[in-house]
C-alpha cells in the first residue's frame, strides 16, 4: 500500500516568492539525492487571489516547475473576524502580515495526502536528513502533531515545521475552534499549540483529557535563527554536524536587503543565499532577472546589469509576456558594461517585484484594492471589512503603490534619458510593454485555449474544489457565519481558479517559443507512484509515537561576515535613481506600512 506523502509550504504574499522558490529548488535537490523526489509531492498552499491576480507568469511557470502540486486556497471563513479577535495577541507580536498565516490550518484538508510535512518558506533543509521525519512519524496518528519546541517558550511548538495527518474532521473542528478562540500569539502558532498541544490546557483536570497531542521532536529539526540566547552557546558547535534545517524566524528574512546588507551575517544566510543562487542559474533568471548593488559612498542604489550580449533566448521581439519579464530590465542593462558591481544584492525587492509580481494588477485596480482585501471581498459579505485587514493590506498596497511609483519613475527617466540602443531586444519589450493597450488584452484571450498537461492534471483540479466543498466542513460552522459566502461558493466550480490559472499558461504556452530555454525541467507530473509498502491503516496508528530525536539543542551561529563580493569596482555613471519623494516628507508617512525591505531600501 502506498502512502502518500507530501512536503507543503505557503505563500500568500509576494515577499514571501523568494523563500518558497528557495526552499522548493532544495527540496527538490534533496529529494532527488535521497531518490524519493517520486515519492513525495512538494506542494505548494497558494491564496488564490495572489496567484492569480498578482503573480506574473514568470513567476507561476517558476512555481509550477518547482512545485509538483500548486493549490489554490481561499481564505478561512471568518477570516476578518478572526483577525480582528487576535488583532490585540498579535500587535505585541509586531508582526501584522502574520495575521493571515492562520490560514496554515486549511493543511488538514490537504487530504489526497496521508501524511504532509509543513515547512515554513523561511525555512532551509540542510541535508537529506530532515526526511527522516517521515521514518520517525510513520505510525502519527491524525490526532498528533509532530512539530519542535519553540525557542520562545518551549512548552509550545514552532509552527514553522510540522509533521501533519491531513484530515477533514480535524480541519473541521480546527477552523470552528479558530473561530472561536483567540490565538495565545495571534497567529497559527498560537492557535495551533492551543488546538494540539496539551500543555497549553492550563487546567490540570481537563488536560487528562487532552484529545490531541503534541508529538515533540529534536531541536535539529528546526533550529530557528536568529536565536540570541544560543548565540555564543557551545552547543551550536556539538549539535552542528546534526542540523537538519535552518528556520530564519522573525522579520529579517535571508532575502531582505537587511539582511544581505547587514555587517553580521549568519552563515546560514549565506547558505540560503547560495541555494537562491543556484536557483537563479538553473532557471537562467539571472539575465532575466536585475541585480542591484548598494553604492555604500552615497547611499545611492545603482543597478548591476545581466551581461547585454546574453539577452534572453528570444530573436523575435515582443511577446507580452516576454515583455512583462524584461520589464523592468532597462535601468539594468541600460549604460551596463557587464562590470561587477561592488557588495552585489541578490534581490532588488523594487524592480524584483515589478519582475514578480503581474503588472497590469495593480493599474487595474483601484488603489484602495488590495491583494488581501479582494479575498476578504470575495469572501465575505461584509465589504468594510478592510480595518481588520490592516496590516497585510496595506503593505501590499503600499508596495503595489511604490511599485507604480518606480514605474512611473523609470518612464520618465527614459523619456529624459533615452536609451543607448546595445540591448535592442530589451528595449524594444520595455516599449512594447508600455504601449501595451486593451488590444494586447484581446491578443492575451486568444491565447486562452490549451494549457499544458501539467496544469490540467485532475488531481490537481481537484484539490481545491473537494477541499472546499468538504460538507462536515461546511456544517459545523455556526449559521450565522455559514450565511456569508462560504468559500466553496467563491471558488465558482471547480474549473473556475483553475481556468485563471489556465490562462496563464495558456499564455505561456503561446510564448513559450522564446522561453524554452527559459522553462525549467524539472517538473514531474505524477510525482506519488509510491511503493514505500510501509502499510500503515489508520486503526493500526498507534497513539504516542514519541519521536523524540536524540539530541535537542541549540540555536543560532551569527558570525562577523566577510563581505564578500565586495570588491569595490568604480561604479560606472548610473543615472540618479534617486526620487522626488526621498527628498520629501514621503517616507515619514509611509513608514508605518511598508514592508521592511522596501522601506529600508528607500532610506537607504
Ligand atoms: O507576509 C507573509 C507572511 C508569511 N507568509 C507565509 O507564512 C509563513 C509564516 O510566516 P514567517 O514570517 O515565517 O513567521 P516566523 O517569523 O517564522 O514566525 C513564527 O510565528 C508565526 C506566526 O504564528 C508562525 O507562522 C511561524 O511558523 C513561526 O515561526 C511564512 O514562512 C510564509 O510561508 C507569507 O506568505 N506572507
Ligand atoms: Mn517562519
Amino acid at each position: 500500500m502506498c502512502r502518500k506523502l507530501a512536503i507543503a509550504t505557503l505563500l500568500y504574499s509576494a515577499d514571501y516568492l523568494p523563500g518558497v522558490f528557495a526552499l522548493g529548488h532544495q527540496v527538490n535537490k534533496l529529494l532527488k539525492g535521497a531518490g524519493r523526489k517520486d515519492r513525495i509531492e512538494t506542494c505548494l498552499i497558494v491564496t488564490t487571489s495572489l496567484f492569480n491576480d498578482t503573480l506574473s507568469d514568470l513567476a507561476k511557470d517558476l512555481l509550477n516547475s518547482i512545485y509538483t502540486r500548486i493549490v489554490l486556497v481561499e481564505p478561512l471563513e471568518c477570516q476578518d473576524e478572526s483577525i480582528k479577535r487576535n488583532s490585540d495577541n498579535l500587535a505585541l507580536l509586531e508582526r501584522p502580515e502574520l495575521s493571515f498565516a492562520l490560514i496554515k490550518a486549511r493543511l488538514w484538508e490537504l487530504t489526497q495526502f496521508e501524511q504532509v510535512l509543513y515547512l515554513d518558506s523561511d525555512t532551509l533543509p540542510l541535508n537529506e536528513d530532515f526526511l527522516r521525519l517521515f521514518d520517525i512519524m510513520s505510525k502519527q496518528t491524525k490526532l498528533q502533531i509532530g512539530a519542535v519546541a519553540d525557542i520562545g517558550w518551549p512548552d509550545m511548538f514552532n509552527s514553522g515545521v510540522m509533521m501533519l495527518v491531513p484530515d477533514d474532521d480535524t480541519a473541521s473542528i480546527l477552523q470552528n475552534y479558530i473561530i472561536e478562540n483567540t490565538s495565545i500569539d495571534g497567529s497559527d502558532q498560537g492557535i495551533l499549540n492551543q488546538f494540539f498541544n496539551q500543555n497549553c490546557c492550563i487546567d490540570e483536570l481537563l488536560r487528562e483529557t487532552f484529545p490531541r497531542e503534541w508529538v515533540q521532536l529534536s531541536f535539529t529539526y528546526n533550529v530557528t535563527t536568529p536565536n540570541l540566547g544560543y548565540e555564543s552557546s557551545p552547543a551550536i558547535n556539538y549539535f552542528k554536524p546534526t542540523i537538519k534545517l535552518i528556520h530564519f524566524i522573525g522579520k529579517h528574512k535571508p532575502w531582505s536587503l537587511w539582511s544581505q546588507t547587514s555587517f553580521i551575517k549568519n552563515e546560514y544566510d549565506n547558505q540560503w543565499n547560495d541555494v537562491y543562487e543556484e536557483f537563479q542559474e538553473e532557471n537562467k533568471l539571472k539575465d532575466q532577472v536585475p541585480k542591484i548593488c548598494i553604492d555604500d559612498s552615497n547611499g545611492d542604489e545603482n543597478d548591476q546589469a545581466a551581461p547585454p550580449e546574453e539577452p534572453p533566448q528570444v530573436s523575435e521581439p515582443a511577446p507580452d509576456r516576454e515583455a512583462k519579464v524584461i520589464q523592468t530590465q532597462d535601468k539594468s542593462t541600460e549604460d551596463q558594461d557587464n562590470e561587477s558591481a561592488p557588495n552585489p544584492v541578490p534581490l532588488d525587492f523594487t524592480k524584483w517585484l515589478t519582475t514578480f509580481i503581474n503588472k497590469d494588477y495593480p493599474s487595474n485596480q483601484s488603489s484602495e484594492d488590495g491583494v488581501y482585501l479582494k479575498e476578504s471581498d470575495d469572501n465575505t459579505e461584509n465589504t468594510n471589512s478592510q480595518p481588520e485587514l490592516e496590516g497585510p493590506t496595506d503593505d501590499v498596497q503600499e508596495y503595489i503603490a511604490y511599485h507604480n511609483e518606480i514605474n512611473a519613475q523609470i518612464k520618465n527617466e527614459e523619456d529624459d534619458h533615452p536609451k543607448e540602443d546595445n540591448n535592442s531586444i530589451h528595449n524594444s519589450n520595455v516599449e512594447y510593454e508600455q504601449k501595451k493597450s486593451p488590444t494586447d488584452d484581446l491578443q492575451e484571450s486568444e491565447q486562452q485555449k490549451s494549457a499544458p498537461d501539467n496544469i490540467q492534471e485532475p488531481e490537481q483540479q481537484k484539490s481545491v474544489p473537494d477541499n472546499i466543498q468538504e460538507p462536515e466542513q461546511q456544517k459545523s460552522v455556526p449559521d450565522n457565519i455559514q450565511e456569508r459566502v462560504a468559500p466553496k461558493n467563491d471558488l465558482p466550480e471547480e474549473a473556475e481558479p483553475y481556468a485563471l490559472v489556465d490562462d496563464n499558461v495558456e499564455y505561456l504556452e503561446k510564448e513559450k517559443e522564446g522561453y524554452e530555454e527559459f522553462l525549467p525541467d524539472v517538473y514531474e507530473a505524477d510525482a506519488i507512484n509510491d511503493e514505500e509498502g510501509e502499510n500503515i491503516n489508520e486503526e493500526e496508528r498507534g497513539a504516542g509515537e514519541n519521536a523524540v530525536g536524540t539530541s535537542v539543542i541549540e540555536g543560532t551561529q551569527e558570525e562577523a561576515s566577510t563581505t564578500e563580493g565586495n570588491d569595490s569596482k568604480p561604479q560606472q555613471e548610473m543615472p540618479n535613481f534617486k526620487f522626488d519623494w526621498e527628498d520629501s516628507d514621503y517616507l515619514s508617512k509611509v513608514e508605518r506600512s511598508f514592508p521592511d525591505d522596501i522601506f529600508e531600501y528607500a532610506v537607504e
